[in-house]
């Protein structure tokens, strides 16, 4: 039951970032009775990524005020009241700022689900939610597709794709109805008896003993971050955060990554597959783009299994020279055909209208493998007592990064040229594997302790492959 309510957020969170691609060809003449700017394109997309950022900045101090579920259902209701404003809206502005509204809800429930379920799931569960996770995010984004396919000739056909994300949240609220807060958060609340009760359901064939021993490391393991009240944690985390030089490593490790992740430019045909597909003059390009969101979750299925036994380090330093190809390859064939991007391409298809098509699938796939999911397995690099405040600032990373590659994509494409915008993304890619290269240590095989160990005198790449090597 938990794992499937974690599902629904990060199924809630692909499917309202997924749409965006459809609606925006669908939309038309139907908002402020004209065509899109493409100015206003990258708004639209983009206020949710902006909204997000925003929010996750804010949600690791609402979980630990309000409580882990609390912040759920608030996304829940963030999530409904966007979907409605875009349902009824007849104005850009409007549109804009039900997406806003609709990211704050993508935003906290980003970081606090998988937080919320993590802190509730017995230990040996804990690392197959992070993919869990992913999968449910590429599904939602897959699922959007199919649904703006669906929907590409209905009149106000992008309506109803935006109405239907009122349904997974709908279920998520009304499943957490039934659900308990997490033992963790009971306990910074020094509610024990509570919690007490929550384990009992989650572990039941645990003695009494266990259970209190269990109670016990909770309540030492959050008075390891000084302070009596929530305010004074907190600045005392984030001197944690920062002054310590393990977590100071940590932390770059996972901004670099989320920012990588959303620097190579995956998001721009994420959001823009529809309208790219619409620019080299495919006729049907929403169900053309499907083939964009269904590599995106088969190759992340991919990576689900390979991630374990390849490991995370390898994966990325695998994976990424394969997308700098594709990238390089985008560049090229975009280079041999003459896109305007204001206007769309009405001539017929030629041999690099489907070179830039394969070229994407290429890239789509090599970034799913590896970039797409490695940096949410995030948690991993913090010691438990700043694992919530240091995940705040790496979400808020990849939020960020989204929010500018959402918001320039388009206006990138005109003014550097599609194929100069692509040849930007795979410079990025070229610039973060040395990056990556000379920073990340290969973690698969430790244990989350030995993890704040090997980082608290460098990055000690050598040492950890060793390691792995030694452990597989
Ligand atoms: O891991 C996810 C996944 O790769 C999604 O397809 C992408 O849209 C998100 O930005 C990313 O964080």
């Amino acid at each position: 039951m938990l794992t499937f309510v974690a599902s629904i957020s990060g199924f809630v969170f692909g499917f309202d970032t997924g749409y965006i691609s459809s609606v925006l060809v669908m939309i038309g003449k139907d908002l402020d009775g004209r065509y899109l700017t493409i100015e206003e394109k990258e708004w639209i997309s983009s206020s949710t990524s902006l909204g997000a950022f925003f929010a996750s900045l804010f949600a690791g101090i609402m979980a630990d005020t309000l409580g882990r579920k609390p912040s759920v259902m608030l996304c829940d209701l963030l999530f409904a009241v966007g979907a409605l404003i875009q349902f009824f809206c007849g104005h850009i502005s409007w549109m804009i700022a039900g997406r806003f509204i609709m990211g704050c809800g993508v935003g906290i429930g980003s970081l606090t689900a998988p937080l919320y379920i993590s802190e509730l799931s017995p230990s040996k569960f804990r690392g197959r939610l992070v993919t869990i996770n992913c999968l449910a995010i590429t599904g939602g984004q897959l699922i959007a597709y199919a649904v703006g396919a669906g929907f590409s000739h209905t009149t106000s056909g992008w309506r109803y794709t935006v109405a239907l994300s009122l349904v997974p949240c709908i279920l998520q609220f009304i499943s957490l109805l039934f659900l308990p807060d997490t033992p963790r958060f009971m306990i910074m609340k020094k509610r024990y008896s509570d919690a007490f009760s929550v384990l009992r359901r989650v572990y039941p064939s645990s003695s009494n003993d266990l259970i209190e021993a269990n109670i016990k490391e909770l309540s030492d393991l959050n008075s390891s971050v000084p302070g009596n009240s929530t305010w004074r944690k907190i600045v005392n985390g984030n001197r944690m955060l920062f002054l310590v030089p393990s977590n100071r490593r940590a932390l770059f490790i996972g901004c670099s990554l989320q920012a990588v992740q959303q620097f190579v430019g995956f998001n721009a045909i994420m959001y823009f597959s529809g309208t790219i597909f619409e620019m080299l003059g495919y006729r049907n390009s929403i169900s053309v783009s499907c083939v964009i969101a269904g590599t995106n979750f088969i190759f992340t299925v991919v990576s689900l299994f390979a991630i374990d036994k390849v490991g995370r380090r390898n994966i990325l330093l695998i994976t990424m020279p394969f997308l700098f190809s594709t990238q390089l390859l985008s560049a090229f064939s975009f280079k041999h055909l003459n896109i305007d991007v204001t206007t769309n391409k009405a001539d017929t298809l030629s041999g690099w209208d489907y070179m830039v098509m394969l070229a994407l699938i290429g890239f789509v796939a090599s970034y799913a493998t590896g970039l797409g999911n490695v940096p949410w397995q995030q948690s991993e690099l913090f010691p438990q007592s700043v694992r919530g405040l240091g995940s705040s600032f790496t979400t808020g990373t990849n939020w960020f990064g989204s929010m500018v590659v959402s918001a320039s994509f388009l206006t990138l494409m005109r003014w550097l040229t599609p194929s100069g915008t692509f040849l930007l993304f795979a410079s990025v890619t070229a610039i973060s594997f040395v990056v990556i290269y000379f920073t990340y240590p290969e973690l698969g095989a430790l244990q989350l302790e030995e993890v704040e160990q090997l980082l608290s005198d460098g990055y000690n790449v050598t040492k950890s492959i060793k390691l792995h090597e030694a452990r597989k």
